[in-house]
């Protein structure tokens, strides 16, 4: 029985008792319930303007609590958007960065890709997204910036990338809520996916962040893009190293890859075996490139012939690694440029949304003529004039593979790549651009750890110790000249 909501359950006067049990335990006798009954009505309905009183305030009690509920559905919604906006760092005009950055150039012979690019802050990434924007594809990029190399260097080719007007979201790739903001703001026809952990070593010192940025982040990125509209095709870096021990020269796609020598091999392998799952199930078009140790300008300071180039300079020695039997190391050193030609051209000839299986592609980009590393370390001492102090150890059994060399028959045949560039010439560049970045004596760029860049390594500007007016002089027609592009 219940009148305005409750009936008193003590008898204490109280008119609306909490639940009906209670009641139960109350009602001793029918006479009990019928006065109780008679003097509830009584009290409650006592006159007609009580009653118009009790509806008022029932009214106003069920307006308050819907505005309340309105109001904490919209606070909630608001804060949410606000945390995911951090995130993303972004604000109110990220949408619209995102979406003017990834629009394509309207000009005559335009491609009108747009495309995203995955570690646009990183050495192939940047030159990629530039290359892209300078022939009028829309680029954005997204980058997490982390310290596993100097990030300065990594802040310095975003800010290149800036100025050629990409824009570039700060965030990790394996990140949902950022990839859905990303592919929310600007309708992507490609993604190339170059965020990784990269390095062969380090995967000893913490393998937890190859699984995460190899793997983790691919299926992010992979779940992001099935869910797109239009739905992107994805060229994305697989790795040379997933050849492993294969002992057959050179290496062919069609080689088996089930023998990796390191962890960061087996997260290439593991990124190859998931893009064909999604190819397979969702028809989302794959390109994987496996890079042959690609070194270049605004290179990777982990890699052995930017952290020689460092070493060399500051009269420091530089370990070589022997293989076994004495036998030198060699790699299939590929030039900066000739993979970007690789990449654009994987992005000009991926399909999609075409009927029947997707397309599913893996290419060599290598040079096609392995270079020992005693023969390295000869061509940097002839552009920097410098003699190195060797040290040459048996290579420890560190994830490392005796040599590299790439057949490039199959990329040749459907991207028409053709490497161009030397080693002789390649490091002949880069010494130009190290020199011009760092200067002759890069002290603050210095500090490292397993060839990692820990700190310092800014732009030429405020970390050179050159000393003559004339090499400041040549520095800064350098830098401007870099100013107006990466090579
Ligand atoms: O091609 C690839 O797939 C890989 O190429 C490079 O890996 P790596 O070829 O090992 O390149 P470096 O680390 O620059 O080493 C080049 C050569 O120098 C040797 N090395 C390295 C470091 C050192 O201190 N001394 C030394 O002799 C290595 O054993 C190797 O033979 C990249 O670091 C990987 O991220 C990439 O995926």
């Amino acid at each position: 029985m219940r009148c305005g909501g409750d009936v008193d359950v003590d008898g204490d006067g109280d008119v609306f008792p909490s639940t009906p049990g209670k009641l139960k335990t109350w009602s001793g006798g029918s006479s009990a319930i019928s006065r109780h009954h008679v003097g509830v009505v009584h009290r409650c309905f006592a006159s007609t303007s009580t009653l118009f009183l009790w509806a008022l305030l029932l009214v106003a009690l069920t307006a308050s609590y819907l505005s309340f509920a309105g109001l904490v559905d919209t606070s909630s919604r608001y804060l949410l958007l606000s945390a995911s906006r951090a995130r993303g760092g972004g604000g109110g005009g990220w949408e619209r960065r995102v979406g003017e950055s990834a629009r394509p150039g309207a000009h005559r012979g335009a491609r009108g890709l747009s495309v995203l690019v995955t570690g646009a802050a990183g050495f192939v990434g940047s030159h990629a997204a530039l290359a892209l924007r300078r022939r009028g594809d829309g680029v954005v990029g997204v980058d997490n910036f982390n310290a596993y190399y100097d990030p300065s260097l990594k802040r310095a080719r975003g800010a290149l990338l800036a100025s050629h007007g990409v824009f570039v979201a700060e965030g990790d790739v394996a990140d949902p809520g950022l990839l859905a903001r990303l592919f929310g703001a600007a309708p992507f026809t490609h993604v190339l996916h170059l965020a990784a952990q990269a390095g062969v070593r380090y995967a000893m010192e913490n393998p937890s962040s190859y699984v995460h940025s190899n793997v983790a982040a691919l299926v992010a990125l992979l779940e992001a893009c099935r869910g797109a509209e239009p739905r992107p095709a994805l060229v994305w870096a697989s790795s040379s190293s997933v050849y492993g021990l294969n002992e057959k020269v050179p290496f062919a796609e069609s080689d088996p890859t089930d023998r990796p020598a390191s962890l960061y091999a087996a997260t290439k392998k593991a990124g190859e075996a998931i893009t064909h799952a999604y190819s397979h199930i969702y028809g989302i078009s794959v390109t994987g490139l496996r890079f042959f140790t690609v070194y270049g300008p605004w290179g990777r300071p982990d890699m052995a012939y930017f952290a020689f180039t460092r070493n060399i300079l500051q009269g420091k020695p530089i370990t070589v690694y022997r293989g076994r039997g004495g036998v030198d190391l060699a790699r299939d050193f590929t030039y900066i440029d000739d993979v970007v030609r690789g990449c654009l051209a994987a992005l000009d000839t991926a399909r999609r949304g075409e009927r029947g299986p997707a397309q599913y592609r893996i290419y060599n980009l290598g040079n096609t003529a392995p270079v020992t590393v005693p023969r390295l370390v000869y061509l940097l001492e002839k552009h920097l004039g410098v003699r190195a102090r060797r040290r040459v150890v048996d290579m420890p059994g560190n994830g490392d593979v005796p040599f590299t060399h790439a057949d490039v028959a199959r990329a040749r045949a459907d991207l028409g790549y053709r490497p161009r560039t030397n080693l002789d010439a390649g490091l002949k560049k880069f010494v130009k651009w190290y020199l011009s970045y760092y200067g002759y004596s890069s002290s603050s760029s210095s500090s490292s750890s397993g060839g990692r860049v820990v700190g310092g390594g800014a732009a030429a500007a405020t970390t050179t110790t050159m000393t003559t007016t004339e090499n400041k002089q040549q520095q800064q027609q350098q830098q401007q000249k870099q100013n107006r592009g990466l090579r």
